[in-house]
C-alpha cells in the first residue's frame, strides 16, 4: 500500500514530516517521494516531473505539503494544477471546524460548535479558461458545462446526506452566466435525486459575510473554483488558523490527493514552528477517503483536538509550542 508524498516547498516538507510520523503511528505503510513545486523545478527543470506524475497514478493516495517560493511564483502553482487535472480531482473537500473555542479572531459565541465542508470544484472555470494578454490588456475566461457542475454537485449532496441534510450552493447568477448554469443545475439536480436535502443558493458576497457572522448555518457548501479558494482561506477564521484546515481532492477513481488548504508559507518557513495539524488532519482525510480506514482517521482527529485542548499550539494559534511538540502531542494522544 503506497502513499505517495509530494512536500514541496517552503513548510511543506516540514509539516508533511509531522504527518507521516502521525501515519506510522496508526499503522503500516509503504511511502515513496517525489520534488514538486519549486524543489521540482531546480531538480529537474518542472514543477511536475514525469516520473512524480507516474508515481502518482499507480499510488493509493498522495500526501502533498505546499508550493511555491518568492523566486518561483505562479509554475510551482501550475504543477499542482497539473496533477489535480491529470488525476481527475474534481471535488475538493475542505471540512471547516471550530475545534475550540477563542482559538481564532472571530466571537466565540459566533463560531462555537460550527462545523462545516466547503466542496471546490476543483478543475474548471476561470482556473483552465483560456486566458491571455491583448494589445490592451489581459484576460481570463470562466466556463462550465453542466456535466462539470453536476458531477460535483452530486458530491456535495451525497456528503450532506451523510451529515446534516444541509446543502448552500454559493455562485454569483446576478451578474455571471456560468453562475447561472451553476445554479439551474444544482436546483435540478437536487429536485431529481435528492429531494430530502434541503437546498438553499447564496451569492458568493453575501456569502462571504455569512461565513464570518453566522457560520452555523452552514452544513455543506458548495461552490465553483475560485469561489471556493477565497473562502475556504476566509473560513480559516472560524477554525481560528490556515493551519488547522485540510484538505480531500477526489474523482470518480480510487484514490485521490490530500493536502492541507494553506500555502508554503515562506514568512515561517524553516523556523520549526508551522502549524502541522492541517497536514495530520489531511493525512486522516486520506485514512478516511482512499484507503477506508475511518477509525484510524478518527483516532487522529481526536488527538489533534485533545493537543489543542490541552495548549499544546503553535504560534498562528497564540501557542508557543514548536511543529515537533505538536506532533509528539498528536502521538501520544493516539
Ligand atoms: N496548496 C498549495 O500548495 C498552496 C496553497 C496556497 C498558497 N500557495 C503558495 O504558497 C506561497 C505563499 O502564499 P501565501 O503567503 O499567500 O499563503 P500561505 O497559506 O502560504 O500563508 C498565509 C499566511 O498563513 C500562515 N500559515 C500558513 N500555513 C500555516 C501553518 N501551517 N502554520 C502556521 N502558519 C501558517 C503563513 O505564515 C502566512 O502568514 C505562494 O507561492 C502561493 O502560491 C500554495
Ligand atoms: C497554489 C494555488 C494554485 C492553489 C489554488 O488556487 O488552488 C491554492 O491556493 C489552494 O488553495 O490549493
Ligand atoms: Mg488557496
Amino acid at each position: 500500500m503506497t502513499i505517495v508524498l509530494l512536500p514541496g516547498d517552503g513548510i511543506g516538507p516540514e509539516v508533511v514530516a509531522s504527518a507521516v510520523e502521525v501515519l506510522a503511528g496508526v499503522g503500516e505503510f509503504d511511502f515513496a517521494e517525489f520534488p514538486f513545486g519549486a524543489d521540482a523545478i531546480e531538480r529537474c527543470g518542472t514543477p511536475l516531473p514525469a516520473e512524480a506524475l507516474t508515481g502518482c497514478r499507480s499510488a493509493e493516495a498522495v500526501l502533498a505539503g505546499a508550493v511555491g517560493t518568492a523566486a518561483h511564483t505562479t509554475t510551482p502553482g501550475s504543477g499542482l494544477l497539473r496533477l489535480r487535472a491529470e488525476l481527475g480531482l474534481y471535488a475538493n473537500l475542505r471540512p471547516v471546524r471550530a475545534w475550540l473555542e477563542g482559538l481564532g479572531p472571530l466571537r466565540p459565541d459566533v463560531v462555537a460548535g460550527a462545523d462545516l465542508v466547503i466542496v471546490r470544484e476543483l478543475t474548471g472555470g476561470l482556473y483552465v479558461g483560456a486566458a491571455g494578454r491583448s494589445a490592451e490588456g489581459a484576460y481570463d475566461t470562466c466556463a462550465y458545462t453542466a456535466g462539470e457542475i453536476e458531477r460535483v454537485a452530486r458530491v456535495a449532496f451525497r456528503l450532506a446526506q451523510e451529515r446534516r441534510g444541509r446543502v448552500t450552493s454559493v455562485d454569483k447568477a446576478n451578474v455571471l452566466e456560468t453562475s447561472r448554469l451553476w445554479r439551474e443545475t444544482v436546483t435540478g439536480l437536487g429536485q431529481d435525486k435528492f429531494p430530502g436535502v434541503e437546498l438553499e443558493h447564496l451569492l458568493v458576497d453575501s456569502a462571504a459575510l455569512a461565513l464570518v457572522s453566522d457560520p452555523r448555518r452552514f452544513d455543506v457548501v458548495v461552490t465553483e473554483n475560485l469561489f471556493g479558494d477565497i473562502l475556504s482561506d476566509e473560513a480559516a477564521a472560524i477554525a481560528g488558523s490556515l493551519g488547522l484546515l485540510p484538505s480531500a481532492s477526489l474523482g470518480d477513481t480510487a484514490g485521490g490527493l490530500f493536502e492541507p488548504v494553506h500555502g508554503s508559507a515562506p514568512d515561517i518557513a524553516g523556523l520549526g514552528i508551522a502549524n502541522p495539524c492541517a497536514a495530520i488532519l489531511s493525512a486522516a482525510l486520506l485514512l478516511r477517503y482512499a484507503l477506508y480506514r475511518d477509525p484510524e482517521a478518527a483516532a487522529i482527529e481526536a488527538a489533534v483536538a485533545r493537543t489543542l485542548r490541552d495548549g499544546i499550539r503553535t504560534p498562528d494559534l497564540g501557542g508557543t509550542a514548536t511543529t515537533a511538540e505538536v506532533t509528539r502531542a498528536v502521538l501520544a494522544g493516539l
